[in-house]
């Protein structure tokens, strides 16, 4: 079906007041439909984000014989089928949007003994799977991919699953956690050790859902390196989840709070995992006002409620080595530098490029034409910021989002601190992860009379 873009302006408003809670974080959504369709018997989960990314999941899990549903309360419930009890789907399993669902997906299909055709949208068409595919290759599966721009293999594509599948020791050559995730779910089918190697740490969802669902995690670490062994072919025991608040998302109401003047906003269950909470941590660094109330934890994970008052920003140096830490945070975070007293640099960065857009270009793009001054580097932003000046805003043009989610949110937030406003091209993808996005801005930003 043709996509048909939903353009939409974001103007300068009032301070952002009062307490909102965000929907449930993205990543622990799917891995606990994906877990939950691996353990025999019922797992429920509350608070599950019902943003299209998790509900392409939902759809394939089904579609490969999972039992899965929502009650009127929001609770929803999964009938496993068991580790390796996935069926032939009937047809193709689209993964829209989402790099999480194709990835993990990928990893749990490589070893069953079934055939699947994966298709996506134009975003995620672009995206490259040559990272999931040589490790699954090695563990047996077989692969037909498009080829893709850079002799880069893409999607659509059809996976043939290898039963049994061979256990391997793979070593990340990038740090992400959605390699990590599809080798381990790929072992979980596997007979004997699946060991990923991680010289980078990054988000561990993966891991500690892993464990609570009961399979036999070793975790170590090597020269800086965490070791994570898996013992295949466990019985995993359906849960009781609870999926806590999306930082990623908090992180764009975490902005706009701390920029806009006299704000002064709390946002409730917050997910504070340190291999997600980076942004936090950056902000301050810059002068933000958050205070980290009743820290806690809700299904395995560390939360708190953020209170975040209106600050002066100042530029900085971002580490590197926080970069995996907030990796989707980084479009909000350069409008942060946009307005922030000096220069930002930011380097490390270079994953950015293979998300929904190549966020690094994209973002430039767009700061570019609501009057920042920004220079791109091969894996990095420098952004000469106004010092608290609004940014102009968009005269006649209109901010192009390419499919992502996080542009479109991210220049939200510039148009709330502009003078003029910012017109995006397209809201329609801030559906895949926020859906209430565009109603609780509005919920906490009174229009200037
Ligand atoms: O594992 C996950 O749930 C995710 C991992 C990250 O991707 P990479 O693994 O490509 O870094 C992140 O950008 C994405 O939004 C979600
Ligand atoms: C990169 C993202 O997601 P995905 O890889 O699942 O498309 C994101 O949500 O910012």
């Amino acid at each position: 079906m043709p996509h048909t873009p939903s353009p939409q302006t974001f103007r300068p408003a009032g301070p952002l007041r009062g307490s909102i809670a965000v929907p449930g974080d993205k990543s622990i959504s799917h891995r606990s439909l994906i877990l939950g369709a691996m353990a025999v018997g019922e797992t429920r989960v509350s608070g599950l984000l019902e943003g299209e990314d998790v509900l392409a999941t939902a759809a394939a899990l089904r579609a490969m014989g999972a039992d899965i549903t929502r009650e009127d309360d929001g609770t929803w419930h999964v009938h496993g089928v068991g580790v390796g009890g996935l069926l032939q789907p009937a047809s193709a399993i689209d993964c829209g949007n989402s790099g999480t669902s194709a990835r993990l997906l990928m990893g749990l299909v490589a070893s069953h003994g079934i055939t699947v055709s994966f298709t996506g949208d134009a975003s995620l068409s672009k995206r490259p799977m040559g990272r999931v595919i040589d490790p699954l290759s090695l563990m047996g599966a077989s692969f037909t991919a498009s080829p893709g721009a850079n002799g880069t293999q893409c999607f659509p594509l059809m996976l043939e699953g290898a039963h049994p599948a061979v256990p391997i020791t793979y070593r990340l050559p990038m740090p992400s956690a959605q390699v990590k995730s599809a080798v381990l779910l790929a072992g979980l089918n596997t007979p004997g050790i699946t060991t990923v190697i991680e010289p980078v740490p990054t988000r561990d969802h993966s891991e500690r859902m892993l464990r609570g669902f009961g399979a036999q995690l070793d975790i170590t670490e090597e020269d800086g390196a965490r070791i994570i062994r898996l013992t295949g072919q466990p019985e995993l025991q359906p849960q009781d989840l609870t999926v806590p608040g999306d930082p990623s998302s908090a992180a764009f109401f975490i902005v706009a709070a701390t920029l806009v003047e006299g704000s002064d906003l709390t946002i409730r269950n917050v997910g504070m995992n340190p291999t997600r909470a980076g942004l936090v941590g950056v902000l301050r660094a810059m002068g933000a006002d958050i205070e980290e109330l009743e820290p806690r934890e809700v299904g395995g994970e560390p939360v708190a409620d953020l209170r975040v008052r209106h600050a002066a920003l100042k530029g900085i140096e971002v580490d590197p080595a926080v970069v995996p830490s907030m990796v989707d945070e980084f479009p909000v975070l350069f409008v942060a530098a946009a307005l922030a007293e000096g220069t930002t640099l930011t380097r490390g960065l270079d994953e950015l490029r293979v998300k929904e857009s190549d966020r690094l270009a994209t973002m430039a793009a767009a700061l570019e034409a609501v009057g920042a001054r920004v220079e791109e580097s091969e894996d990095g932003l420098t952004i000469h910021g106004t010092g608290g000046e609004p940014l102009r805003g968009t005269a006649n043009a209109r901010i192009k989002t390419h499919l992502d989610h996080r542009i479109a949110m991210s220049m939200a937030v510039a148009g709330l601190a502009s003078r003029d406003g910012v017109e995006v091209d397209d809201v329609s993808p801030i559906a895949t992860s926020f859906p209430r996005f565009e109603s609780m801005l509005s919920a906490v930003t009174p229009r200037p009379a």
